[in-house]
């Protein structure tokens, strides 16, 4: 895999995250859920965010989708500043409830090409078929989710989503109800789309294994309010360097940053780490 570090130094971030300040009001009480938190993702990174529970991954995803209004700080796609959903960030969630019951599987991935007038209906239906086939599915063109076992429907929402042709695909724990080994199989089936044709992915994580398996980059966040922690290079790992010593040593040195550090107890980062691991 091509690593994101010569990328930097020729392309313009395709998004940044510059100290963003995210919240939560209801009448009774301010949850900040992040706190002056910066990164930039570049065309084709593998770009997770990784923190405990709470520490405001979620909210973040979901205000690069433009589903959260931004309480500080500002958040621009190729330039230009989100202030609402639209198709080029398309999300995927961890439910297997995301796809509507009543659409087959085909028309399901159809759905948000045509209502977003992105394609008609026989081009729709072509990009469609294309898509699940990638996936694996295209003798389930006909189903209905609830015909799907869970990593099946996850891959229909993945097709869906690629299918759109995004400029950045948004992933919130998608394998995380998953059993271990479907989860492992879908992180390679991911990796493999990826290989086959590159897309920008920003991808919510708890898992520090997955972190390093999926990801080329890695924001590490506090625990809540989240603040950047680190930003760590994460290119050289594959699923198969999984059980291997540096690995292991890797994972063991994010948690260390994660938890074990009590000079960023409470403290907002100033400017983020920025560490090579392995
Ligand atoms: N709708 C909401 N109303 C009020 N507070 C919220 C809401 N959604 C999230 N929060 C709070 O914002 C903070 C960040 O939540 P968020 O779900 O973004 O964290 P997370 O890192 O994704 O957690 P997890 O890994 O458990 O999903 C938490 O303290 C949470 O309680």
């Amino acid at each position: 895999m091509s690593s994101s570090i010569h990328r930097q130094s020729s392309a313009s971030p395709l998004l940044q995250v510059d100290a963003v300040n995210l919240e939560y009001r209801t009448p009774q009480r301010t949850v900040r859920a992040t706190q002056d938190v910066s990164f930039d993702v570049y065309p084709s990174d593998r770009f997770i965010l990784l923190g405990p529970s709470g520490c405001g991954k979620s909210s973040l995803l979901k205000a690069v989708g433009g589903f959260l209004p931004i309480a500080g700080g500002q958040i621009l796609l190729e330039g230009t500043t989100i202030t609402q959903p639209s198709p080029d960030r398309v999300m995927v969630f961890q439910e297997f409830d995301q796809l509507p019951p009543w659409k087959t599987v085909l028309e399901n991935v159809m759905f948000g090409l045509v209502a977003s007038r992105k394609a008609g209906r026989k081009q729709a239906r072509e990009t469609a078929k294309y898509y699940l086939n990638k996936v694996g599915l295209d003798g389930f063109a006909d189903a209905y989710p609830h015909q799907l076992s869970g990593g099946m429907k996850q891959r229909v929402a993945i097709a869906r989503a690629l299918a759109m042709q995004p400029k950045i695909l948004l992933m919130d724990e998608p394998f995380a109800a998953l059993d271990a080994l479907t989860r492992r199989k879908m992180q390679q089936e991911l990796l493999s789309l990826w290989r086959d044709a590159p897309f920008t992915l920003l991808f919510v994580t708890h898992s520090i294994e997955e972190a390093l398996m999926i990801g080329s980059r890695i924001l590490l966040l506090s625990p809540h309010p989240g603040r950047v922690r680190a930003e760590l290079n994460a290119d050289q790992f594959s699923i198969d360097d999984v059980s291997s010593p540096i690995f292991r040593q890797s994972a063991q040195r994010i948690h260390s940053l994660l938890f074990d550090d009590p000079k960023h107890d409470g403290q907002p980062e100033k400017t983020p780490l920025l560490h090579a691991i392995g």
